[in-house]
């Protein structure tokens, strides 16, 4: 047993917003020593502390052993050093963790797309990656201030493949905070598999003018555009050696029609003027389609639009 395995580990989230705080307080309740480091906010938390609200779960309020300010230093070793800012070209998570990073610290991924591991695989390849898909609907109402609106089940591997004593450990700790883990050896299959839904259902909400889940699948011609999206991002995982069951495009798309209409995390970006993640969603497998010469005609037009949108909201907001 390494010095990693405290019985207490420490943990560093990056990012004070819905995911930080949520998975954050599942740490905190199974006993994990919960720091954050923020971008804004800071005083705040640290007075007042963070508060979950949820629809299907009791409240819960806790303070986080300590709050940082982006480039604060930390004077505790980290033991996971937990990534859950939005994925965007201006946010530099390579250099942003540097300073927290001793030897042993694993690097935790919270956070939606494609290929969003290989910044930290070239920076740091001696530090153990674990990437993590979380299936859950949670929303930052202000700072401190949490809504869980639904699910919460979280996949979990080690990147690019496999599963370490590291990732066991972090699993112990969620499923003791009352999360539902799914341990995977191919975590960058299940990246794929999200991406059939975030490639589609987030992007079409945007570009659809603003539609919700069930809106998109009430009409045939939008339900119809969800599923050739599907089918696209199908065909490039297959390409990148991710053979998904053909059956998965029936099965989001059935299983979206029985879920509570929801606004997808990308449509409430562009809602609130915030920058929205359109590179790692729709960029990089569209990318890796041309790599590999496939034509994607919808993911292309849909990369091309979001971009646009998104440089118009980035106008907008001055
Ligand atoms: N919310 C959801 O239901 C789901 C989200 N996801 C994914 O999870 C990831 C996180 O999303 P979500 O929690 O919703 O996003 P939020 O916008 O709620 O939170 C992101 C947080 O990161 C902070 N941040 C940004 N830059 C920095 C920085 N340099 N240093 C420290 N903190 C920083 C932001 O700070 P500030 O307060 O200053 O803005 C914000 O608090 C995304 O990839 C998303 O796609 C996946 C599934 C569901
Ligand atoms: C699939 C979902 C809804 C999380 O469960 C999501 O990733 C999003 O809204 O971006």
């Amino acid at each position: 047993m390494t010095d990693l395995h405290r019985a207490v580990p420490h943990m560093l989230i990056v990012g004070a917003g819905a995911i930080g705080s949520y998975y954050g307080s599942k740490l905190h309740r199974a006993g994990a020593r919960v720091s954050f480091l923020c971008r804004s906010g800071g005083d705040m938390l640290r007075e007042t502390g963070i508060t979950i609200d949820s629809l299907h779960e009791e409240r819960f309020h806790f303070h986080p052993q300590r709050v940082l300010m982006a480039g604060e230093p930390c004077p505790e070793p980290v033991d996971y050093i937990v990534l859950t800012t939005k994925v965007l070209p201006g946010i530099s998570g390579v250099d942003i963790i540097r300073p927290y990073l001793g030897e042993q610290t694993v690097i935790v991924l919270i956070q939606n797309g494609i290929d969003i591991e290989v910044p930290y695989r070239q920076a740091y390849p001696e530090h153990e990656i674990i990437s993590v898909l979380a299936f859950v609907c949670v929303s930052r109402l202000s700072p401190g201030k949490i809504l869980h609106q639904d699910y919460g089940k979280l996949a979990l591997g080690n990147y690019p493949e496999g599963k370490t004593p590291y990732l066991e450990a972090l699993v112990e700790l969620l499923r003791l905070g009352g999360v539902t883990c799914e341990v995977t050896d191919r975590v960058q299959e299940a990246r794929w598999r999200k991406l059939v839904w975030n490639a589609s259902f987030n992007t079409l909400s945007v570009l659809g003018g603003g539609v919700d889940t069930a809106q998109l699948l009430a009409d045939e011609e939008s339900c119809q555009l969800v599923r050739q999206v599907m089918e696209e991002v199908c065909l490039v995982a297959a390409a990148e050696g991710h053979r998904l069951v053909p059956s998965i495009v029936d099965e989001q798309i059935e299983h979206t029609r029985v879920m509570t209409p929801y606004k997808t995390s990308m449509l409430l970006d562009y809602e609130n003027r915030r920058p929205m993640e359109v590179e790692v969603i729709a960029g990089n497998p569209m990318r890796k389609a041309r790599l590999h010469g496939l034509s994607v005609p919808r993911l292309e037009m849909i990369y091309r639009l979001l971009r646009l949108q998104d440089a118009q909201r980035r106008r907008q907001r001055g």
